[in-house]
């Protein structure tokens, strides 16, 4: 067991491509040859590619020894955290779960939202911080500059921030050196206690099933220990205890302090809670860690495979997904206009995004994802509250006495060539402005916004406006009722389940009209007129009709070219494999993929 003092637990923050993975991996190289040297315990089975690329996806966690310059040997545990806005709760977690935490800003490109966002998390859950400017190779580096910048906008003293190229590897010594010297040992912990200890993460292997990653606060962790996690009551035997180095070692077990793993016949990811508590059975804590709550999902939307037949390949491989990924969720829907599906909720749209194009990639299946909907809390006029997380389930609005939907707070940073346009935005999509000030040359908006409207391809046309300049972050704040109404699109007058969603009352009619606008384009002509329109109860605010077809595809054949008519027929079969057919009319996919796609620039 390392004694406390000589433990030193962390993690990095910064803003996505800051460095955060290149500096990892620095350290790792620079302590490596020690570790060998140093490591008798045995070594898990070879490893084949796939094992090794989970475990980097999954676990960025890593026990470095390092041999510091005062002579005394550490033990340092870098503890990963999501990069992602989505997984805030999940970062928030993880870095209680270390003391300090090195901040990483770019010397070219100064603080940006997640740098904020991300340090002050770390600040919220009490850590030392060591400001590192990275990328000082760069010829456009100024880290004079950026380090003023990181004292005015974060306020932390900059003025002993490690200068390095994680590329180079120039510096990074000294980052290994600030982590002993300026970083604390964890607080507490006593081995005499009964077993503390938080579980940090956990992932599903093929070979070992669910492996936990946890911190010891008190007590040890030992094979054949019955444990308990707290947090859901359930228990089971510690098959294996071990450390990521980042091979997976076993070790004969983990001291109060310490970072590492452990395997326990534990069936599914989602039995386990990241911040649970984890104890001994037969003499457990009485304290358990404060904070405990699951991940719930604020965004839903439906997926549909595009052919039907791969509805059950759809179902396998989203079991599959969430085998690592216990806040995705998913239950069986039926839609009239898209068929089998599911209906999903995920943390937020990045995750959507990740999952939909992991399902698409990895499974090679191909989706149709309806609007993307945020959880509305309904106020009932029987006095009772109900979410809903499908606009297709809406209840009579008579027995609706409020809707309520939530609200965030989004940071965005961004040069100020394309400030205006991105107030313009925000101001559209009913923002109100909570802060608007500089950092160095870049202006930073703090707005408060309603989810709904972030989840219509805000962050796209922030992207296409600022040319991918401008950074942005949010957190959830609170529930506010809204003047939403529940708007329907009627093909041929028939409502297409896969196309409602709850709009704010005064964009209603500018949506209902440019969504009839594209559906007209998208959908082509039949042997009858359709009508298009989008309404609000049963009153239509919108409308276009598509013009009826006038002559038969094969009526200019003459009757006399088979081979030519009867390819003529197969074309057209194979274009309606495509399609859905909606009472009479049918509806290619890519319309739906395409009005869904509802920007109003
Ligand atoms: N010139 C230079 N490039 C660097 C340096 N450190 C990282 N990079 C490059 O910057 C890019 C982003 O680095 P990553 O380490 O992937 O950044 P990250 O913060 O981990 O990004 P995510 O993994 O996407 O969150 C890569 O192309 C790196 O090669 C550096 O010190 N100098």
């Amino acid at each position: 067991m390392t004694p406390l003092k000589n433990i030193r637990n962390f993690s990095i923050v910064a803003h996505i491509d800051h460095g955060k993975s290149t500096l990892a991996d620095r350290l790792i190289q620079m302590t490596g040859s020690l570790e060998e040297r140093e490591m008798k315990e045995q070594v898990l089975d070879a490893m084949d590619i796939e094992r090794e690329r989970g475990i980097t996806i999954k676990a960025n966690t890593v026990r470095l020894e390092y041999n510091a310059a005062d002579g005394e040997h550490y033990v340092l545990n870098l503890i990963d955290t999501p990069g992602h806005v989505d997984f805030a709760y999940e970062v928030s977690r993880s870095l209680r779960a270390c003391e300090g935490s090195l901040l990483v800003v770019d010397a070219s490109q100064g603080v940006e939202a997640q740098t904020l966002a991300n340090v002050y998390q770390a600040l919220d859950a009490d850590h030392e911080i060591v400001v590192v400017l990275n990328k000082v190779d760069l010829p456009a580096a100024e880290p004079d500059r950026i380090r003023e910048q990181v004292e005015e906008v974060i306020g932390l003293d900059a003025s002993d921030a490690v200068l390095i190229s994680a590329k180079t590897g120039l510096g990074v010594d000294q980052v290994l050196e600030a982590i002993v010297k300026r970083l604390p040992p964890p607080k507490e912990g006593d081995a005499q206690k009964p077993l503390k200890a938080m579980l940090v993460d956990s992932w599903y292997d093929a070979y070992l099933g669910v492996i936990v990653l946890v911190r010891v606060i008190d007590g040890v962790l030992r094979k054949g220990q019955q444990i308990r996690m707290m947090g859901t009551d359930a228990r089971y035997p510690v098959d294996r205890v071990g450390v990521i180095t980042p091979k997976m070692v076993i070790t004969d077990e983990l001291g109060p302090g310490e970072i590492g793993f452990i395997t326990a016949s534990i069936k599914e990811v989602a039995d386990t809670r990241v911040g649970d508590t984890i104890t001994e059975d037969k003499r457990p804590t009485p304290e358990m860690l404060p904070g405990f709550k699951p991940a719930q999902p604020v965004v839903f939307c439906g997926l549909f495979p595009v052919d039907a037949a791969d509805f059950e390949a759809l179902r396998a491989a989203m079991g599959r997904l969430r085998l690592n990924d216990a806040s995705f969720s998913f239950e069986m829907e039926t839609s009239a206009a898209l068929g089998f599906g599911f209906r999903c909720g995920f943390l937020g749209l990045l995750h959507l995004e990740i999952i939909q194009e992991r399902l698409e990639r990895e499974f090679d299946l191909d989706l149709i994802a309806t609007a993307p909907s945020v959880v509305y809390r309904l106020a009932m006029t029987d006095g009772t509250v109900k979410e809903l997380h499908n606009p297709a389930d809406m209840p009579d609005v008579v027995k609706i006495a409020a809707i309520e939907e939530p609200w965030i707070r989004a940071t965005i940073m961004t040069p100020d060539d394309y400030l205006g346009a991105i107030l313009k935005l925000c101001q559209e999509r009913r923002g109100v402005q909570a802060d608007l000030s500089y950092v160095g040359k870049r202006a930073m908006a703090t707005y408060d916004l309603p989810l709904n409207e972030v989840v219509f391809d805000f962050y796209d046309r922030l992207k296409s406006i600022s040319k991918g300049y401008a950074s942005f972050d949010y957190q959830l704040t609170d529930y506010k009722e809204g003047d939403l109404v529940k708007m329907s699109i009627l093909v041929n007058d028939e409502p297409v389940d896969a196309l409602s969603m709850l709009v704010h009352r005064q964009a209603a009619e500018k949506r209902g009209r440019a969504m009839c606008e594209k559906l007209k384009e998208l959908i082509p002509k039949h042997m009858f007129k359709i009508p298009i329109q989008a309404a609000i109860g049963g009153k239509v605010i919108a409308r276009e009709t598509i013009s009826a077809l006038r002559k038969d595809v094969t009526a200019k054949c003459y009757g006399g070219d088979v081979t030519r008519k009867r390819k003529l027929l197969e074309k057209q079969k194979e274009g309606k494999k495509r399609m859905r057919q909606f009472g009479k009319v049918e509806i290619p996919q890519a319309a739906f993929i395409e009005a869904l796609k509802m920007g109003d620039g």
